[in-house]
């Protein structure tokens, strides 16, 4: 029956022309293979990093095609760049599964997973927010990996292990809180001036989002974008918060150096794919903190691995590991692996996240994990303990 179905999905990308117009992806060798689990089909698309952007809209045309197929009632479609001439390829290999909620190989000794309130705020000459004791951001050097999915779950995963906690959407040109906690009011402003939070699942919220149309235009730039952040930043009630969770825009330009300088960060959090295309992009975002001297608490590995729902087999089909070699030559914490999970995507869409939505599932025990060393790195990091990393360009 999935012999017949992976046919069906090979025919079916046959007959459509890839973005590029060079003609379609089987025959062009760039799909993976099809694993095919409880209706699901899963597989990804090998592209140039170039073309990324311009295959991600297909990657969406391909999951909306495929449940036309018998027996294919979803789908996930990645993108995963091409590997260069020369490198062995990694053929997917089942590996044994997880077990539930154990928390992953921590790179450094002695990280234990801790509470975050109470420690010293680290040395900073920026002015403080009054009543936020610790702000981390969490960035991406591109687009598309799972930012804002990641720092949504973190945030709600603070809060589940005890922590008052905030999360403000600095994505100005790509708001995404607004939809990943399912909030469409405005913010009501309480004495003319400063803004109420919205709230959501115990999180206070802030987005751009909430205070333009999803219509408008965003043409933010230089001295604009740093006055919308400050006032979101400053001119809102957040209270009394132990960490305000920053959803930074992807990639390190303007409006990343800006809040990077403008913010008093305890830290940031660096988010990527296995992919080495993400990869490269999460190094400059870890140069570009180690430039504003903001401490990197680790890296997150996103869209790591999948666990087939049938068998519960995990498959590293989009070259799972990268993210974390990675990290340990650059001798910055590797802080966990997310799996590419549909329910993951769903309940993000549906505007309750996985941690939230289901709290006794595996994926929601990662991000709580994620979430434990996150904050023993910044007590680690408080205590004097953590080394700038070494970047190295090659
Ligand atoms: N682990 C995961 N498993 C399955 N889908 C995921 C996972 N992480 C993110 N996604 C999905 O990938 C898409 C991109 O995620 P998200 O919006 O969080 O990325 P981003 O890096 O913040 O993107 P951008 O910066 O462009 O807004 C979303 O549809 C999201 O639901």
């Amino acid at each position: 029956m999935s012999d017949a179905q992976k046919s069906a999905i090979h025919e079916l990308l046959r007959g459509l022309d890839a973005p590029d117009g060079k003609g379609d992806v089987v025959s062009r060798g760039m799909v993976s293979d099809i694993f095919i689990a409880d209706g699901k089909a899963f597989f990804s698309l090998s592209v140039p990093a170039a073309e990324a952007d311009r295959f991600e809209p297909f990657c969406r045309e391909i999951e909306r095609r495929v449940v036309s197929i018998d027996g294919i009632a979803s789908a996930l479609v990645a993108l995963t760049a091409e590997k260069a001439a020369g490198t062995p390829s990694r053929s997917p290999q089942p590996v044994p599964p997880q077990q539930p909620g154990r928390p992953g190989q921590a790179i450094r000794s002695g990280a234990a997973p801790a509470g975050g309130s109470g420690a010293p705020r680290p040395a900073t000459s920026k002015p403080g927010v009054p009543g936020i004791d610790r702000i981390i951001a969490v960035a991406s050097g591109k687009g598309g990996v799972g930012k804002s999915t990641t720092a949504v779950n973190l945030a709600l995963s603070f809060a589940a292990l005890g922590l008052k906690v905030g999360i403000l959407d600095a994505d100005i040109y790509g708001p995404s809180i607004p939809r990943l906690l399912n909030l469409k009011e405005k913010p009501r402003s309480g004495d003319g001036r400063m803004l109420i939070p919205l709230e959501a699942y115990g999180l206070k919220a802030m987005s751009m989002g909430f205070l333009v149309d999803e219509e408008t235009p965003m043409i933010w730039r230089g001295p604009m974008v740093m006055s919308a952040l400050t006032q979101m930043l400053r001119e809102v009630e957040w209270g009394t918060l132990d960490l305000l969770v920053v959803d930074m825009p992807p990639g390190t330009g303007d409006a990343q150096l800006t809040m990077a300088q403008q913010v008093p960060l305890a830290g940031a959090v660096i988010v990527s794919t296995p992919q080495d295309l993400a990869l490269i992009d999460a190094r400059k975002g870890l140069a570009m903190f180690r430039k504003v001297e903001v401490p990197v608490l680790g890296i997150v590995e996103n869209m790591s691995y999948f666990i087939a729902p049938d068998t519960g087999a995990r498959y590293d089909i989009f070259g799972h590991g990268g993210a974390k070699a990675e990290a340990q030559r650059l001798g910055v914490p590797f802080l966990g692996e997310v799996p590419l999970e549909m329910v993951i995507r769903e309940t993000s869409d549906a505007g309750r996240p996985i941690v939230v939505a289901e709290p006794e599932s595996r994926h929601a025990a990662v991000y709580r994990d994620i979430a434990a060393r996150t904050l023993a790195e910044m007590d680690r990091d408080a205590a004097g303990g953590a080394k700038a990393p070494a970047i190295v360009f090659e």
